[in-house]
């Protein structure tokens, strides 16, 4: 296993185009106005340039790009032949900051096929826009990845759903979007895609499919789910009222990530799958003393990943090169 400790200090964030005080997170503390807050941004060179820096210091060529959700990076351990990547010393790169985010990029094979794991997430209530958030699926992509999949810890909403079940993610409702919080919000580079992607057929149908029938080949279908996962901006969890009326738009899992990768990685054309682990039930009930927390995510995730785990890699070892299922 071999760690970069190049000691290189991140580049600065492009400015936009505009001076002005910055966050220790690089965000601008002043704007003049919304349009230079709006193109306020990596750059495709900016992805370029940290995609490049990352395949100067690997030979790994991934296909396969893997998010850890809470608790869920042990993931990357299975990956052989390890090149670990700290976030803070890969240019451009966010920094984690939340419990169960490790914060290391690991590269490897994973059941044979050249994978890059993301031990770590980046959150929008990190402070993070979402253009940081997103910023390491655009250098997927301009790494040469083909498929995306994101793990996340949820609180589940659908009454029929357990703690330590793992939902299929089949769609999901982007309640910040509603309000215009959209990673693709600002100028649109077509080198990465369209200006107005498609959503609706957001999560592959036929690695969906697969998961389905590996989890019945692990014996393991009765605690696989599929529905449909509803972000919200975060960090608080839910009240009861929010948790209801979530339940009632459709939504079977509620948490704080995940979509606006998804966004991004469909509208630079990856396929993309998902998986929700059920690490808590959402509260719905006024009489209950019960309440969400970070500890029982944790723990959670801690006593269901390998579960998950499994059913990730054998649905890698079964995903062939240019979007085809084994
Ligand atoms: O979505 P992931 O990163 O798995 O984490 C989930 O767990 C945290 C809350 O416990 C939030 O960050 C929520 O989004
Ligand atoms: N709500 C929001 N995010 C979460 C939850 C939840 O209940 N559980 C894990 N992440």
């Amino acid at each position: 296993m071999r760690h970069f400790f190049l000691g290189l200090a991140p580049p600065d964030v492009k400015r936009g185009r505009q001076a002005g005080n910055k966050s220790p997170l690089g965000i601008p503390t002043h704007h003049s106005n919304h349009s230079s807050l709006a193109s306020l941004r990596y750059t495709y060179e900016d992805g370029k340039k940290t995609a490049d820096w990352l395949l100067a210091n690997t030979k790994h060529r991934p296909k396969v790009a893997i998010i850890c959700g809470s608790g869920l990076g042990g993931l990357a351990d299975l990956l052989k032949d390890q090149v670990v990547f700290e976030y803070t010393k890969i240019p451009q790169f966010p920094h984690s900051t939340v419990a169960g985010h490790a914060g290391k990029l690991v590269f490897g094979n994973l059941s044979g096929k050249p994978t890059v794991v993301m031990q770590g997430r980046f959150h929008m209530y990190e402070g993070y826009p979402l253009w940081k958030v997103t910023f390491p699926v655009r250098v997927f992509s301009l790494l040469g990845v083909e498929t995306l999949i994101v793990t996340n810890a949820a609180g589940g909403l659908n009454p029929e759903y357990k703690v330590g079940d793992i939902m299929v993610i089949r769609d999901h409702i982007n309640m910040p979007g509603f309000a215009g919080v959209n990673p693709l919000v600002g100028p649109n580079d077509e080198r990465f895609g369209a200006r107005f992607p498609a959503m609706s057929d957001a999560y592959d149908r036929d690695l969906r499919k697969l998961a389905h029938t590996v989890a019945s080949e692990m014996g393991c279908s009765g605690s696989l789910r599929e529905g449909v996962y509803c972000s919200l901006g975060g960090p608080n969890y839910e009240t009861i009222a929010e948790c209801r009326f979530l339940q009632r738009l459709g939504a079977d899992s509620v948490g704080m990530s995940t979509v606006p990768e998804v966004i991004v990685a469909r509208h630079c054309g990856m396929r993309v799958f998902g998986f929700s682990l059920i690490t808590n039930k959402a509260v719905l009930d006024y009489e209950t003393k019960e309440k969400a927390n970070h500890a029982e995510v944790l723990e959670t995730s801690r006593q269901s990943a390998r579960v998950l785990e499994k059913l990730v890699s054998l649905m890698v070892q079964r995903i062939e090169r240019n979007n085809n299922v084994a």
